[in-house]
C-alpha cells in the first residue's frame, strides 16, 4: 500500500476571515507541566492539554516509560506516574522518539530527583539556531548531579545519589532550564536559591502545579526561586493556560487578512509585552470581558519611537517580548505602512525565512542573521501566493499568514513543523472562512 503524507497545505489567498476563535492549551506549559508527572506516584490531573504533535509525542514517551495515562474527554489527562521502567531510557527506540523533540529534555530533572538516574538524547525542537542545554546540566550539577556526554551518540546521562539545596545564579534565563532545576530542587535535601531564574507565565504554572502537589517554592514570577525540598510529592489537579503564542498569531492574522476576528477567553493578564506590540504596529482590538476583537480594517501603520526614529521590535527572556512571535510581527509588518527594525537576539537562525517573503513581493532588507528591516507596503499591492518549505513553526504561521493574505494560490510544504504546536490549524481557519486544504 503506498501512504502518502499530507505534508502540504495549499492556501487560496486574499478573503477577509470572519468569526471567533478559541486559543488551544499552551503547547509549552503542556510540555512542562506533563513532565511534572514524573515527580509523584500518585494521580495529576491537567486539563486544556492541546491535541498537537509535540505534546502527543511527549504523552507517548511517557506512556513508554511506564506512566499510566487516561484520556477523559477533550483536552483532559490523568497521569500516573507509579512505576517507571528505567531500562527504556537506554533503549534504542527512547533515543529516537527522546530526539524528536525539544520538550523531552524535561524528563531529566524529575527522573534525577525521584530516581536519582536520568538519561537524554540531545533533545529536536525547531532548527533556529545553536541551543545549548549547558544551564540545564550546570544547574543538575550543582544540586549534586554526576553528568557524562557521550558526544558519539549525543546523549546525555546523569546521576545522584542525593540532591542537596543550594545556591544558583544561571548563567541565562532559560525557560526549560528553569524548568528542569526547580523540578529537580522540589525533592533536593534542603533550600535551593535559583537567581536569573526564567519567570514567564508557563514557569509560573509549572511553579503552582507543583507547589499544589506539595512543594514548597517562594518567589513565583520573580527571577529569584526559593525552593524547600519535600520528601514526597502528591497529586494534584491543574489547568493550563491558553497558549499566547496562538493569540498573538490570531492577532496578526487578523491584521494581515482584514479580517474581524474575537479571539476567546485569553487571560489578558498573562499576555506580558504581547498587546502593546501589536498596538505598536498599528493594528486595533478591544478587550470585550476577556476577549480580544479585532475589527476589519484596510490598514495599519507603524508607530515610530517618540523621537521620530524607526521602531525595533525585539525579544527578551520575560518579562521581554517573547522570541516565538517576532517571525508573526515581521510579516505582519510588511503590508502595514512605515518601517520597522525586527531584532531576533535570541536566536540566530529565525530570520532566514524572510526571502520566501520577498519572493511574495515583501520589501525586506535582511541585515544579518539576527535583524530585517521591513518597509511596509501600505496595501499598495498585495503579497502573491508562491510554493515555499516551512523551516520551523514560527516562520511555518507567519508564511500561513502570509498566503492567506496573499494573491491567488500558494503551497506550504513540511507543514508538519506548523503540527507541531497548532492544533486542527485548518480546520479552525476553514472555520473562519479560509480556503486552505491539507495536500
Ligand atoms: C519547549 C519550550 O518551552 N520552548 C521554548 C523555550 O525554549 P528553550 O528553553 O530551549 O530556550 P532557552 O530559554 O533555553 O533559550 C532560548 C534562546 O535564547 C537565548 N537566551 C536565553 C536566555 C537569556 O537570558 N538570554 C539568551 O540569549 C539562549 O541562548 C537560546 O538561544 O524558551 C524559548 C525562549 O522563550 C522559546 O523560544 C521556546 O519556544
Ligand atoms: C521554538 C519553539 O519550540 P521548541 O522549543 O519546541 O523548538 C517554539 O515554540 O516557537
Amino acid at each position: 500500500m503506498n501512504f502518502r503524507i499530507m505534508d502540504s497545505f495549499e492556501i487560496i489567498g486574499g478573503k477577509p476571515l470572519k468569526g471567533e476563535i478559541i486559543p488551544q492549551g499552551a503547547k509549552n506549559e503542556a510540555l512542562q507541566v506533563i513532565s511534572a508527572v514524573l515527580l509523584s506516584e500518585e494521580k495529576i490531573t491537567i486539563e486544556n492539554v492541546p491535541d498537537i504533535k509535540d505534546v502527543n509525542n511527549l504523552i507517548n514517551l511517557l506512556e513508554d516509560l511506564g506512566v499510566a495515562v487516561q484520556r477523559h474527554g477533550k483536552g483532559s489527562f490523568a497521569f500516573q506516574a507509579k512505576t517507571i521502567d528505567l531500562d527504556y531510557l537506554r533503549s534504542e527506540e527512547f533515543k529516537r522518539k527522546g530526539a524528536a523533540l525539544r520538550g523531552s529534555i524535561m524528563i531529566v530533572g524529575p527522573l534525577l530527583a525521584r530516581f536519582g538516574k536520568a538519561w537524554i538524547p540531545k533533545p529536536g525542537g525547531d532548527k533556529i539556531g545553536r541551543r545549548r542545554l549547558d544551564t540545564h546540566f550546570i544547574g543538575l550539577q550543582k544540586l549534586g548531579a554526576r553528568f557524562d556526554y557521550d558526544a558519539s551518540e549525543s546523549f546525555f546521562s546523569l546521576s545522584a545519589t542525593e540532591l542537596k539545596g543550594t545556591y544558583m545564579l544561571l548563567d541565562e534565563a532559560s525557560v526549560t532550564g528553569t524548568a528542569n532545576i526547580v523540578m529537580a530542587a522540589v525533592l533536593a535535601k534542603g533550600v535551593t536559591t535559583i537567581y536569573n531564574a526564567a519567570c514567564e507565565p508557563y514557569i509560573q504554572q509549572l511553579c503552582r502545579m507543583l507547589t499544589s502537589m506539595g512543594a514548597i517554592i517562594n518567589g513565583i514570577g520573580s527571577n529569584m526561586l526559593s525552593i524547600e525540598g519535600v520528601d514526597k510529592l502528591g497529586g494534584a489537579s491543574h489547568r493550563m493556560l491558553p497558549d499566547m503564542i496562538e493569540i498573538g498569531s490570531f492577532i496578526g492574522l487578523a491584521a494581515m487578512t482584514r479580517s474581524e476576528i474575537t479571539i476567546k477567553d485569553v487571560h489578558y493578564p498573562e499576555l506580558g509585552q504581547i498587546p502593546g506590540v501589536f498596538r505598536k504596529l498599528g493594528i486595533h482590538f478591544e478587550l470585550r470581558g476577556d476577549d480580544i476583537y479585532i475589527p476589519s480594517r484596510d490598514s495599519y501603520e507603524i508607530e515610530t519611537f517618540i523621537d521620530g526614529s524607526i521602531l525595533t521590535i525585539a525579544d527578551a527572556p520575560w518579562p521581554g517580548f517573547t522570541p516565538d512571535l517576532l517571525s508573526i510581527v515581521l510579516v505582519v509588518a510588511t503590508q502595514a505602512s512605515g518601517s520597522v527594525l525586527i531584532h531576533q537576539k535570541m536566536f540566530e537562525s529565525r530570520l532566514f525565512f524572510v526571502d520566501k517573503l520577498i519572493d511574495m513581493g515583501a520589501r525586506i532588507i535582511l541585515c544579518d542573521p539576527h535583524r530585517a528591516n521591513v518597509i511596509g507596503l501600505g496595501r499598495k499591492y498585495p503579497l502573491k501566493g508562491i510554493e515555499m518549505t516551512s523551516p520551523d513553526i514560527r516562520a511555518g504561521v507567519s508564511l500561513l499568514i502570509a498566503a492567506l493574505s496573499a494573491e491567488g494560490k500558494s503551497i506550504i510544504r513540511n507543514v508538519s513543523q506548523i503540527d507541531r504546536g497548532y492544533q486542527d490549524i485548518e480546520q479552525r481557519l476553514q472555520a473562519l472562512g479560509a480556503e486552505i486544504k491539507r495536500v
